[in-house]
């Protein structure tokens, strides 16, 4: 089983994240985190910290001479906006006179809908918005994407590999039937401003996202993460909590703001006659079956089928809006406008790099269910065997019934 945690607040001294269950022999280094790193920090729309601040990724254990040892992989991503925050955000008491006048501790008591600040005081007993918005910020992603740096480069190992686009952005969104990006789109993707590849709708969506900001508006939409190379049989028909389908949705509804999952066509195919909502199989090139479309997203029944898998996850506008919505002050019951700080217009692109990372995580745990392995060489022979047994279709002999009918159930 592959576990991972993360720890930390936005304005901390760092995150840290601890993945547990990988096995032995994952190439990883530093830089490869902060490369991943420096893609959920791109995208249009985004707020002012992600220009000036660093992530600053130091491995802590699990990784000795860039390759994984089989223990508990730890990274921390060091804020370095921490200097600024030392006070405000110590671990450790603060006398009163020093926290005095400071702008940044000044309580934030007119809660912002949309984000954790109400319900989280309530439930939590705070008074002030700050301990909860810490802890609810998209800081915190950044942990997973280092974490998920290290399930994808396990993935790379067995010929498994990850793209996102954005096919969404507020009312632009890419036109039905639009070819699928590759994995080696990805360097094209990150180049554009909102990681789509069709110029056109590229165009449409930065309008999108400079008309919200005008406005002092916020924006939303939908990214989409595709895997390439999985094998088949990942997840099982067999229980609601061992379904690839629900694992995955459940890992991507775990990212902030993201408030809609659909797998493959999902909520489109409700709408499709049956006939044109499957994919059909037929015998592929090497006689095994194949489908002849990708609808599903390459999961049936809750396994992984070989196809393409295909996930979107819809997010919503960030909540901290410039024209800041209504809301109430907490200490004095007054209707007012809810406190506004620095925040992003939209952080679509960033979701997308964000779920990649979660669809990693997933797949690699996946992956280990089914074939196991202690080291990487393990795992791939494993794996291996297991595909080369799955049975070709035998040769149709020349008066084999074509129709395949099974007869009507409503007669
Ligand atoms: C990459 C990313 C960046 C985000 N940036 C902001 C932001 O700058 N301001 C904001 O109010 N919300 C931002 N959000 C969304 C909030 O974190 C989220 O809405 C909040 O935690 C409440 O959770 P919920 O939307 O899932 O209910 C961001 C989300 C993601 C995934
Ligand atoms: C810091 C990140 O995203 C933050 C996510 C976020 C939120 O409310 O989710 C609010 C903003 O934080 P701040 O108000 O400190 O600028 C974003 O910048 C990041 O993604 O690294």
């Amino acid at each position: 089983m592959v576990r991972w945690l993360t720890a930390g607040e936005s304005h901390g001294p760092a995150l840290t994240g601890i993945v547990e269950g990988l096995p032995a022999g994952i190439p990883v280094t530093t830089q490869d985190v902060q490369d991943a790193l420096a893609r959920r920090r791109l995208g249009y729309g985004r707020g002012a910290r992600m220009k000036f601040e660093q992530d600053a990724v130091t491995i802590l254990g699990g990784v000795r001479h860039g390759l994984t040892l089989g223990s508990p992989v730890a990274i921390q991503v060091g804020n370095t906006e921490w200097p600024k925050w030392e006070k405000v955000m110590a671990a450790d008491p603060v006398p009163a006179e020093e926290l005095e006048g400071l702008a940044r501790n000044a309580a934030l008591t007119r809660p912002r809908p949309g984000h954790a600040d109400l319900t989280g005081m309530q439930k939590y007993g705070f008074d002030d918005a700050r301990p909860l918005l810490e802890r609810a910020s998209a800081r915190e992603t950044a942990a997973r994407v280092a974490l998920g740096t290290v399930a994808r480069a396990f993935l790379a190992q067995l010929g498994v590999r990850i793209v996102s686009h954005t096919t969404a952005f507020g009312e632009a969104a890419l036109p039905e039937g639009h070819p699928f990006p590759l994995p080696e789109d990805q360097d094209r993707l990150d180049a554009d401003p909102v990681r789509c590849l069709d110029p056109e709708t590229s165009a449409a969506m930065v309008a999108e996202v400079d008309d919200a900001h005008k406005a002092g508006e916020t924006l939303g939409g939908v990214v989409e993460v595709l895997a390439y190379g999985v094998p088949i049989g990942l997840g099982s028909h067999v229980h609601w909590d061992r379904r690839l389908d629900a694992r995955l949705a459940g890992a991507l509804m775990g990212i902030q703001a993201i408030k809609g999952v659909q797998v493959g066509d999902g909520f489109a195919t409700a709408a499709r006659r049956g006939s044109a909502a499957h994919d059909g199989i037929v015998r592929g090139e090497d006689g095994r079956p194949r489908r002849t479309s990708d609808r599903a997203g390459g999961i049936e029944a809750g396994m992984s089928t070989g196809e393409v898998l295909r996930v979107s996850a819809a997010m919503k506008p960030i909540a901290t809006v410039p024209r800041a919505l209504p809301t109430v002050d907490v200490a004095t019951g007054a209707e007012t406008t809810a406190h506004h700080q620095r925040s992003d217009v939209a952080a679509v692109p960033a979701a997308g790099i964000v779920a990649e990372a979660m669809v990693a995580l997933v797949l690699a745990d996946a992956v280990l269910e089914k074939f196991g392995g202690d080291s990487v060489g393990e795992t791939r022979r494993n794996m291996a065997a297991f595909q080369a047994a799955v049975p070709a279709l035998p040769e149709p002999s020349a008066d084999a019934d074509a129709s395949g009918h099974m007869g009507d159930p409503l007669q």
